[in-house]
């Protein structure tokens, strides 16, 4: 091979020395490349006509076509420019933690930055919330409406919280899937217990949580959404939760003030997923 290399590449400087021309009538029997991988870079007189002396940039240009073609030449075919790597799967990216760890704020900032990301809104039974938006934050939906989701088999999984329904429409996932969008999921840790059985190693689990039981609780106060029995409710849900944290593929700290670190930690997540050998296949 390294001899025909060089046997090549020693053809092609001496029908330089004779001509810049003299490569179009090619000595060299090839087999026709199926396609040409160069194109753009092939000589034509058009090339030359307009400005004979060629610049130092040129002059590259030509040099490389060059040896590419002695090289397609070597191989008797052109080079392959489909992708080395088949596109890598849609993926279902789980983010689960404790109430009032940032679960909505660090999604909202993903689907801001990651257009291939697609978020299912879930469908809940609770009263909307200040600001909130039917349809965006979540499907609000009446206790009996809920209950006919789930007979109907609807969903991928519910659970009732703190009073409340709240489950993942399949339908949705799978229409973003079959157009090769990625999904972000937001559940509680109940439901990722359950997710996890439903889906298994196929997608990715994602544990957020805070630096410090303070700084949760903290959160949880400025919010201003919980009266003094739900803050309670919710602190000691957290202390079990964070027991939880061993059945999760990644641990993502959302530190105060520190969002953007937190979104940045996932967007690294879901890139390092991406490239891996063997990939998620989630079939929901
Ligand atoms: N890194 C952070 N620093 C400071 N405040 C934050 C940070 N991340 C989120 N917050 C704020 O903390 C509060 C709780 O966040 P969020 O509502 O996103 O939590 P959640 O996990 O979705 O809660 P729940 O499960 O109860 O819906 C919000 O007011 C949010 O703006």
């Amino acid at each position: 091979m390294f001899r025909r290399l060089c046997t090549s590449l020693s053809l092609s400087s001496i029908s330089k020395t004779n001509s810049l021309f003299a490569f179009q009538n090619n000595p060299i029997k090839v087999k026709q490349p199926q396609r040409r991988f160069h194109h753009s870079l092939s000589l034509t007189p058009h090339f030359f006509s307009s400005n004979l002396r060629m610049n130092h940039t040129q002059t590259a240009a030509v040099k490389k076509a060059e040896l590419l073609r002695s090289l397609e030449a070597s191989l008797g075919h052109a080079f392959d420019s489909n992708p080395v790597c088949p596109p890598p799967n849609p993926l279902i990216i789980v983010i689960s933690g404790p109430s009032g760890v940032g679960k909505d704020a660090l999604i909202k900032k993903l689907r801001e930055s990651r257009d291939s990301l697609r978020f299912v809104v879930t469908a809940t039974s609770r009263p909307m919330r200040p600001g909130e938006e039917n349809g965006k934050d979540y499907y609000f939906v009446s206790k009996e409406e809920f209950l006919t989701m789930i007979d109907k088999n609807e969903l991928l999984e519910y659970a009732l919280v703190y009073g409340d329904y709240k489950g993942i429409p399949k339908k949705q996932i799978r229409e973003y899937m079959a157009k090769g969008y990625d999904i972000i999921l937001r559940v509680d840790i109940q439901g990722a217990q359950t997710l996890r059985r439903v889906l298994g190693d196929s997608a990715v689990f994602v544990f957020l949580m805070a630096e410090s039981e303070t700084a949760l609780v903290e959160r949880l106060v400025e919010r201003k959404t919980e009266s003094r029995e739900e803050l309670l409710v919710r602190i000691a849900t957290a202390r079990e939760e964070i027991k939880h944290v061993k059945n999760f593929d990644y641990v993502v700290v959302n530190a105060e003030g520190k969002l953007d670190v937190a979104v940045k930690l996932v967007e690294s997540i879901i890139d390092a997923e991406k490239a891996k050998v063997q990939q998620r296949s989630a079939v929901i």
